[in-house]
């Protein structure tokens, strides 16, 4: 009997029909990851389906493989031993987090946080220095999954799309694909600059004072990646001069932020508390992912498992 151990919650009813079926009833338990620390349940389990907090990994002798509900799993690593198979939530958060953007984009450029201000006083007034967003380059900083939502989207807001990945390779949502190597050409293109790549040791300060400076005057920064691939400082800086027109940020360096942190009160700079990716599908979409790697899993299939995390690139 493989014993499993699944975060309450995560998984729609569906799939816990499933799993049960796959596994036997008794074999599956339905817990709060988060107290599960130096339990018998958790010394016996095999299978962890959602984010094990990492100093809990110690206590899951039989671990064989975890299913992390987050789809940036880069600072896990280390604490996972190297047999155990570790598969991240990528693919899970694509159509919550492309909105994420557009909310944040659209929230600089029609000023909708001034707006609310505004409101809440009982004053009616206009803005101004509002942007249209068609005709604008939008450059997609980790041309994944998610990137892909931000592109479709983007193309229906009437805006041309370049991209940036790893292994850069021609898509039809863009009219170029770029490697790391050829950054400065991509800031070049970027008026309005969406940052969706992992938190990586490679990705970690690519966007510095240097880079920052190849974009186009006064674009757009969205990051909902992590935040630290942009130096806060240099961001900070570039916002507070207008060399940078504005900022959407649902993650930050240092996170949380501290109060009285400068971001909190830089110009043309608007921040969501890291929940970009939350949604109300996201058991249905999860579960979908753990079905398949479950098959996958118990079937001996494991290198047909979607997302198995790559340990040397850390994602
Ligand atoms: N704010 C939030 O709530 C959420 C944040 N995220 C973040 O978004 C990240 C991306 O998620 P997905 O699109 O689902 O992952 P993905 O694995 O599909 O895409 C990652 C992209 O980044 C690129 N990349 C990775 N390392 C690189 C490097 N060193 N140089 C150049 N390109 C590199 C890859 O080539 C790939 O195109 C996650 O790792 C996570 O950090 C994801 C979900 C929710
Ligand atoms: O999945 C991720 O990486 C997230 O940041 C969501 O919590």
């Amino acid at each position: 009997m493989v014993r499993a151990l699944i975060k309450r919650g995560s998984v729609c009813d569906g799939v816990i029909g499933v799993l049960k079926d796959r596994l036997g009833a008794d074999a599956v338990c339905m817990v709060d990851l988060g107290e599960v620390h130096g339990t018998a349940a958790l010394a016996e389990a095999e299978v962890v389906i959602g984010t094990l907090p990492k100093e809990a990994i110690g206590d899951a002798p039989k671990l064989r493989w975890l299913q992390m509900g987050s789809a940036g799993v880069n600072s896990w690593i280390p604490h996972v031993p190297e047999g155990v198979i570790l598969t991240s939530a990528v693919g899970v958060y694509d159509e919550a987090m492309a909105d994420h953007v557009f909310g944040l984009l659209l929230g600089l450029t029609r000023r909708i946080g001034e707006a609310q201000d505004r409101q809440r006083e009982g004053r009616w007034r206009g803005a101004e220095g509002c942007l249209e967003l068609a005709g604008m380059t939008m450059g997609i900083m980790g041309y994944g999954s998610i990137g892909r939502s931000v592109a479709r989207r983007a193309r229906a807001f009437g805006m041309r799309v370049v991209g940036l990945r790893r292994r850069p390779e021609p898509d039809a949502l863009a009219e170029a694909v770029y490697g790391m190597e050829e950054l400065d050409a991509f800031l070049a293109r970027s008026e309005v600059l969406v940052v969706i790549l992992p938190g990586t040791d490679h990705t970690r300060g690519k966007l510095d004072e240097r880079a920052l400076g190849l974009l186009p005057e006064s674009a757009l920064i969205v990051n909902v990646g992590r935040g630290s691939t942009i130096r806060t400082d240099a961001l900070v800086a570039m916002l507070a001069s207008g060399r940078v027109g504005g900022a959407g940020l649902d993650v930050t360096d240092p996170e949380p932020l501290p109060e009285g942190h400068a971001l909190w009160t830089t110009p043309n700079t608007l921040i969501t508390a890291h929940y970009g990716g939350q949604s109300q599908s996201y058991p249905e979409r999860f579960g979908e992912l753990v079905a398949h790697n479950l098959d996958c899993f118990l079937s001996g299939r494991v290198e047909a498992m979607r997302n198995r995390v790559d340990r040397v690139w850390g994602y």
